[in-house]
């Protein structure tokens, strides 16, 4: 059985975000049709298909760089709940503009847990499509992969790819948690299988507040990034001696900070510097959403040796973080509405915010805007 079958009827615009796929089919292999493909024995969900046969030669095209990652919020129409591309491609192409680094869907942000394997891929190729059309052809995008058996995330991977999709951000799985071998050897064993099965580089990401408490310690993170299709790591546990440690043990050879051979990102905006001081190379963090030039300024300014200017930016942006913090991504898109005119509502369950919710989320995030209009 088709994993499409919940996919709503493709549209020309859909498939027209598909680039590298179709540079792909035309030398030789037929991985995607101009619709969203069922599974075959060519498809990269069938169990023929593992990383040792398939050519990775055009995924190479958007390295991983230093700087700021934005895991972008998922937009529904406010009537029906349905994915908003038009919203989605709109705010991929203004963080673009703004200057970012690079973008994650399905992120914390992006309500991955409420959207459906055909949702996902839409948002991805929504959001590739919107860079290419845009200029930013050479902007990486990210997606969230975590699920809770090796099988799915191999195939969110795997879907992730043919949407356009350049990386898998991967939670460990934590259901049954309880009854993983001791050691963290089953974590392990499901990183080191989705790396091995997966058509595009692994980000392992690290929240153990999403994950039932789970926490990879810095000694599970450097021996999973000895597999050379994982390729970075998101911190959003805040711990910096542990960020520390990972990045003086996975430092690359050239020692060039700007293009590491492993990716060290703070998962969470209020510790970027710190994160720059620990040897990290910028963060993947919701609040860019809001205020994707505020989070690139402290950065810069603290990579230019400017570091009294940074740490007096940075507290602007941590204190806006904590607003985010507090409100997930039901006070990020309320704080999106009141400032920029656009964010709509989470998908329900998730509630609405109260007019005086919202304007609580709003206020949150004055001194942050405010800094934010002045860059
Ligand atoms: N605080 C985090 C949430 C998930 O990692 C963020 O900024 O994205």
């Amino acid at each position: 059985m088709s994993p499409h079958n919940d996919a709503p009827s493709p549209s020309g615009s859909y498939t027209a975000g598909f680039n590298r796929i179709s540079s792909f089919r035309a030398n030789g292999s037929s991985l995607l049709s101009d619709h969203l493909m069922p599974v075959d024995a060519h498809s990269p969900l069938s169990s023929s298909y593992t990383s040792s046969n398939m050519d990775t030669s055009f995924h190479t095209d958007r390295p991983l760089v230093a700087g700021v990652y934005v895991p972008t919020v998922c937009f529904f129409d406010e009537e029906t709940e349905d994915v908003d591309t038009a919203t989605i491609a709109r705010h991929a192409v203004r963080l673009a503009k703004a200057g970012v680094t690079g973008l994650a869907t399905q992120g914390s942000n992006g309500e991955a847990v409420h959207l459906t394997h055909s949702e996902r891929q839409l948002v991805t190729a929504t959001t590739r499509k919107a860079l290419n059309d845009a200029g930013f052809p050479h902007m990486p995008i990210i997606v969230g992969c975590g699920s809770q058996s090796t099988r799915e995330t191999i195939q969110l991977c795997c879907e992730a790819w043919e949407a356009g999709g350049d990386y898998a951000l991967v939670l460990p799985p934590s259901y049954y948690a309880s009854l993983f071998a001791p050691s963290m050897a089953t974590v392990m064993e499901f990183f080191n299988a989705v790396a091995d099965a997966s058509p595009i580089p692994i980000i392992i990401y690290n929240f153990p507040g999403a994950v039932n408490g789970m926490d990879l310690s810095s000694d599970v993170i450097v021996k999973l990034s000895q597999h050379p299709n994982i390729v970075g790591v998101k911190l959003t546990c805040g711990n910096t001696g542990k960020l520390n440690r990972v990045a003086a043990a996975t430092r690359n050879k050239r020692n060039d900070a700007s293009k590491p051979d492993f990716l060290v990102l703070a998962g969470s905006a209020d510790f970027s510097i710190q994160s720059l001081v620990a040897g990290g190379h910028g963060i993947l963090a919701g609040l860019a959403n809001i205020a994707p030039k505020a989070c690139i300024k402290t950065i810069e300014l603290y990579n230019q040796g400017k570091h009294a200017e940074a740490q007096a930016m940075q507290e602007i942006v941590s204190q806006g973080d904590w607003t985010a913090i507090q409100g997930g991504v039901v006070g990020v898109k309320s704080g999106m509405q009141g400032w920029s005119g656009y964010g709509g509502y989470a998908r329900s369950p998730l509630p609405k915010p109260t007019a005086e919710q919202a304007k609580k989320w709003k206020d949150g995030f004055r001194d942050l805007i405010l800094l934010e209009k002045s860059l």
